[in-house]
This record gives C-alpha cells, sequence and structure tokens, in this order.
C-alpha cells in the first residue's frame, strides 16, 4: 500500500463515524455508491479546500471566545482527521495558541463541565491488574501501529497543577503538535493519562468531575501502577517511544532517571524545555555577542523544567571545556526560600543541591534572599522563569536587572500566558527597551516608542515534535544525552530564512515542518553514530533529508483500498 493509499473495510454510517477514513463531503460519486453513502451526504462534492473554507469561516465566527475554538476544532478532529490537520497547518500560528498553551490549559481546567466525547487512552490505578492493562491498550493498535504514545498523570499540567482526568488534553494536544510540527502519522500516536486520584479540592468537590474521586496516590503503590504500565506498553506495543508529560515536581525527574536506560524514552519538561532554553540563550548570546562561559545565569523556579534547563546550561558549559563544577558555578537557582544556598540543603531538592551556592556572600542577610536582592548581589546576565508564579519579576528586579548589564536575556517562560512571572510589555518598559526576551506561550511583539520588540517564542513546542519523529524513524533504543544535544544544537543552528525576523531568538512555528526536519536529521545522525537506531536510512545528508521527508504524513484524503 503506497502512502497514498489507506484500508477501508467500512461503509456507511460506520465509515462517516471514522474519523479516520471520513472525508465527509468530498467522497466521490463512486465512493458514494460504493460505501453506501448517497442519501447520507449532501449531493455536493467539494474539494479539500473547499471543506477547509467552510470549516475556517465557522472558527472564525466563534470571534474572541477562544474556549469555543477548542471545542470547535477538537469537534474537527474526532469527525474528520483530515480536514483538522489540513485546516491547522493552513492556520498554523493562528491556531496553535488555540488547541495548545494558552487555549489548552483552560479547557483542561474545565473538562469534567464541558465534555462531550472521549479523546485517548484511560488507565486508572483502581485497575492494575497487567493483564486487565495489556487488555485496554490493546484496543488502540496492533504491536506494529503504534510507535509514539505521550503519557501524563496529570500532577504537573502546564503552570496549572493537579488535573486529575482532565490531563488527558494535554497528551491528545501534544499529540497534534507532533503530526502539525513534523509530520508524525497521527494514527501510529495514543495519548494516555495514568488516573492516580487527584488532590485537586476544586476537582474533588466538583459534582461533575469525571475521574477517580480519591488521594493521589503516591509512593510504593504508585511506583508499581506505573512500572506495571510501562511493562504493558513494552509487551503490547514494543515498538513505542514513551514521552512522560506534566508529571509532577517530585516524580518527574526521578522517573526519568529510573527508566531512560530501560526504556526508549523523554520527558519534556525536563529535556525538551531545557534544549528549547538553551537553543534560545545560544542566539540571544549572538546578538549580544558574548560567549556562554561568561554569563551568570539565574533559574527563578528551579523545578522540572528550571532543573532541566539548568542541566542543560551545565551540559552545554562542559561542552565548553569547563569542569562540572566551573559549569555549575555560573548557575544561581531560586525557588520559593529565595536564593538557594548551602543553608537550605535540608529543604532543597536533591536535583537543586548540586546548585547550592556558599553562604559567605550573603552572610549580611537574615533570612531568604528575595529575587530583587539576589539580582542585586549575583548581577546576572540571563534571568529565567519557570515557576508558574506570575508577578515575580516585579519592576525593581527587572530595573536592577538592567542596571548591570546592557542587554539583559529574560525568559518568563511559564505557560499558560496569565502565569508568566510578568508581561513582556511591562519587562520591555522596566527595562528601558534592554531586555532581549522569550516567553513560553505567543505573543504579540511590543511596540514602543516607535520601535517594535520581537517576543520568541520559548516552548518545547519547537523540539519536541522534530526530536519524536528522529526517535521514531531511527526507532531508537534509547534516547542520550547526546542525541538531546544533537537536537538543541540543530534547532540553535536552524537557517536564518526560517526566522520571522533578524531579531528573533528562534525560528517561526510558520515553518514548523521546514525546522523540524532540521532537527529530526541531526537526530537521525546521532542515533546512528551511537548505534541507537535499529533502522536503515540513507548516509549522504541530502537523501536523508528525502527520506525524512518521503516519511511525513499529511493530510491528504487518501485513495481507498
Ligand atoms: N515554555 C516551555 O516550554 C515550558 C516547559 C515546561 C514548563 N514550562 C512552565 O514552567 C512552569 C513550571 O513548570 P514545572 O513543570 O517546572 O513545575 P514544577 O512544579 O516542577 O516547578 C515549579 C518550581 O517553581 C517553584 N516555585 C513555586 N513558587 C515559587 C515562588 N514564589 N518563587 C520561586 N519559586 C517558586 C517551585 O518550588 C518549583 O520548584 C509552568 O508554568 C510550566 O508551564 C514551560
Ligand atoms: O505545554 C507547553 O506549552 C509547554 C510545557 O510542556 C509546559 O508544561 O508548559
Ligand atoms: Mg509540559
Amino acid at each position: 500500500m503506497s502512502k497514498d493509499e489507506i484500508k477501508c473495510s467500512l461503509k456507511g454510517e460506520a465509515l462517516l463515524a471514522n474519523p479516520r477514513l471520513n472525508k465527509d463531503t468530498a467522497f466521490t460519486e463512486e465512493e458514494r455508491i460504493k460505501y453506501e453513502l448517497t442519501s447520507r451526504l449532501p449531493p455536493v462534492v467539494e474539494t479539500l479546500q473547499e471543506q477547509i473554507d467552510r470549516a475556517y469561516e465557522q472558527y472564525k465566527s466563534f470571534g474572541d471566545r477562544v474556549l469555543e475554538k477548542n471545542f470547535y476544532l477538537s469537534q474537527l478532529s474526532i469527525r474528520n482527521q483530515t480536514l483538522f490537520y489540513a485546516l491547522i497547518s493552513q492556520h498554523l500560528v493562528e491556531m496553535i495558541p488555540i488547541i495548545y498553551t494558552p487555549t489548552e490549559g483552560d479547557a483542561i481546567m474545565q473538562f469534567s463541565d464541558v465534555y462531550r466525547y472521549p479523546e485517548g487512552c484511560f488507565l486508572d490505578i483502581d485497575h492494575k491488574d497487567p493483564q486487565y492493562i495489556k487488555n485496554q491498550l490493546s484496543a488502540f493498535g496492533t504491536k506494529d501501529s503504534i510507535k509514539y504514545i505521550i503519557l501524563t498523570d496529570s500532577e504537573g499540567i502546564l503552570g496549572i497543577g493537579d488535573q486529575g482526568v482532565g490531563g488527558v488534553l494535554i497528551s491528545v494536544a501534544k499529540g497534534h503538535l507532533m503530526t502539525l510540527c513534523a509530520g508524525l502519522d497521527p494514527n501510529c500516536f495514543l495519548p494516555i493519562v495514568l488516573d492516580v486520584g487527584t488532590d485537586n479540592q476544586k476537582h474533588r468537590s466538583n459534582p461533575q468531575y469525571m475521574g477517580l474521586k480519591r488521594d493521589r496516590v503516591r509512593g510504593e503503590e504508585y511506583d508499581q501502577y506505573l512500572s506495571t504500565v510501562l511493562r504493558s506498553i513494552r509487551e503490547v506495543f514494543p515498538h513505542a517511544f514513551i514521552h512522560f508529560e506534566d508529571f509532577g515536581l517530585k516524580n518527574a525527574k526521578r522517573i526519568l532517571d529510573e527508566y531512560t536506560k530501560e526504556f526508549a524514552c523523554f520527558n519534556d519538561d525536563i529535556q525538551g524545555t531545557g534544549a528549547v532554553a538553551l537553543a534560545a540563550i545560544v542566539a540571544a548570546l549572538q546578538v549580544t555577542k558574548s560567549p556562554l562561559t561568561e554569563q551568570r545565569i539565574m533559574i527563578f523556579g528551579a523545578g522540572t523544567a528550571g532543573i532541566g534547563i539548568a542541566n542543560q546550561i551545565t551540559s552545554a558549559l562542559v561542552g565548553d571545556g569547563l569542569s562540572k563544577q566551573q559549569a555549575i558555578d555560573h548557575i544561581y537557582l531560586v525557588d520559593r526560600y529565595g536564593l538557594l544556598l548551602e543553608k537550605h540543603a535540608d529543604v532543597a531538592t536533591e536535583d537543586q543541591k548540586p546548585f547550592l551556592k556558599k553562604n559567605d556572600s550573603f552572610q549580611d542577610i537574615n533570612g531568604d534572599v528575595d529575587l530583587e536582592t539576589a539580582i542585586s548581589r549575583v548581577k546576572p546576565t540571563i534571568l529565567l522563569g519557570c515557576s508558574g508564579q506570575p508577578g515575580k519579576f516585579t519592576e525593581r528586579a527587572m530595573r536592577e536587572m538592567a542596571k548591570h548589564v546592557e542587554q539583559p536575556i529574560i525568559f518568563p517562560i511559564s505557560n499558560p500566558t496569565k502565569l508568566m512571572e510578568a508581561k513582556p510589555d511591562q519587562i520591555n518598559e522596566w527595562t528601558n527597551g534592554k531586555a532581549l526576551m522569550a516567553t513560553g506561550s505567543p505573543l504579540p511583539p511590543i511596540k514602543r516608542n516607535g520601535k517594535e520588540y520581537i517576543i520568541s517564542q520559548c516552548n518545547n513546542a519547537l523540539l519536541y515534535p522534530a526530536l519524536g519523529v528522529g526517535c521514531v524513524l531511527s526507532g531508537c533504543k534509547f534516547l542520550t544525552d547526546t542525541m538531546m544535544k544533537a537536537a538543541s544544537d540543530a534547532l540553535a543552528t536552524v537557517p536564518k530564512n526560517l526566522f520571522k525576523s533578524e531579531e528573533a531568538l528562534l525560528p517561526d512555528l510558520n515553518n514548523a515542518r521546514e525546522i523540524s526536519r532540521h532537527i529530526t536529521l541531526a537526530v537521525l545522525k546521532q542515533a546512528r553514530k551511537e548505534n541507537m537506531s535499529t533502522t536503515e536510512f540513507p548516509t549522504d545528508d541530502k537523501e536523508l533529508s528525502e527520506w525524512i521527508l518521503k516519511h511525513e504524513w499529511n493530510p491528504t484524503y487518501k485513495k481507498f483500498v
């Protein structure tokens, strides 16, 4: 069967109800007869473009009601997969904020209230039997069909925390981006939510809540359950790469460390975010014309994402010739206790501990060192926000930042938009237009004193789809740090014609497919170099690029066979 063909054994109502096969008004006269659809459709036979045009008008009719736009698109995805992807592909930058951060965050919070139909795979801790789990998984595909799984336990959804069963929608949304941005065949993807209870009292007290109404399970029982699920996945879908998304602070890194050498797996919030943030920093340093080894980097919110970024920068500095300790000396963590010093050893997480700074320079201060004081003492050149705490980049802190550096690099990357540590227009004003900025969710440029300032989007979506496709195409045994580094380096060296403007720090998502090809190529080559690949692909770069292109899934109606 060629790429333009698809097997169809359905007819009539069942065919129209199947999102993978449904062509709706684009079924030809012959197809309508052959598949018993004639009287089930209005007489007109339309092209995909005509369908897209109508769907776009319908979409636009929701105006500013973004959540309704989100529901409209999600409904379209379960009605007609081809039309869904084709429509969004034509309006990618306009629609990504609707199907992903920030709007998806609201859709997740209201999951149980606005629920209309199920999407994804729901597994819950009240059903732990391995055979039961395997049976459930088997309903979603065959041994060879599922190649990429996004798994969340919903404890740390974006910056909005524990969302219980509704977190399934982050797995679904991240999957949609895999297809849109990197051409993953949506039919080889499975989004899963593990419902292990929720500590979110708002959901628990909502009579409509659709998940398990019990305390979030932790400890041994949780670990056992996760292990059973992962092992079941491996049995049922032995070729699936596992992507962990939005696990909570206490679990994310621990789980990644535990399974990274046993499963082909990846944590997007740790590794994806770290790699994208590093690429954005590298780009900003090209503007300030200053090497990474001369930076003082402050990370505000040293949780899953913050530590991922800290570790990625550490590796990059080691790559630049520093010892691990020298590299760590460049990185300052600020968390809920302020600047993390050795005196915080009792409360710091294991992952924060290597970064604790000596108390000496702060002996004159009683209590914790707040952000502003930390900035005034450390004089960071780079400040990243991944705390999910809005308003924490105060005017005074930002003015302090600008005092010591000609062009401070300030990235409030918390999602969704309302949780950013400061709004870019504020940062721009308080730093007198000096700051180089990037945010986690997309924002329009700022106009101030007749000048336009581009706000780049520093979101792991720039990387994980391409990385994931690279892992799928290489059938990688494991994802190594060096493969991650190859992906990050590739993002940092994307050709300039894929940027919106010269000032942009990161490439334009409008060019997502091209950006992704560049990254996927690097991942494939690195996988082969390290003997992590289990598939054959061309050795010549040009041929490999064509091979990647050939493997991309595109939203076109396929011929039924
Ligand atoms: N742009 C991206 O690609 C991207 C990727 C991952 C996460 N994020 C965002 O980063 C944020 C954090 O996500 P996470 O998964 O790391 O969450 P997390 O819960 O693992 O980490 C948050 C950290 O912030 C700290 N914190 C809380 N209150 C604080 C305060 N008042 N002052 C300083 N630190 C404080 C917490 O102690 C914790 O260490 C979220 O908003 C998330 O959307 C963005
Ligand atoms: O989902 C996103 O938009 C990025 C990131 O994974 C996050 O958790 O915020
Ligand atoms: Mg995430």
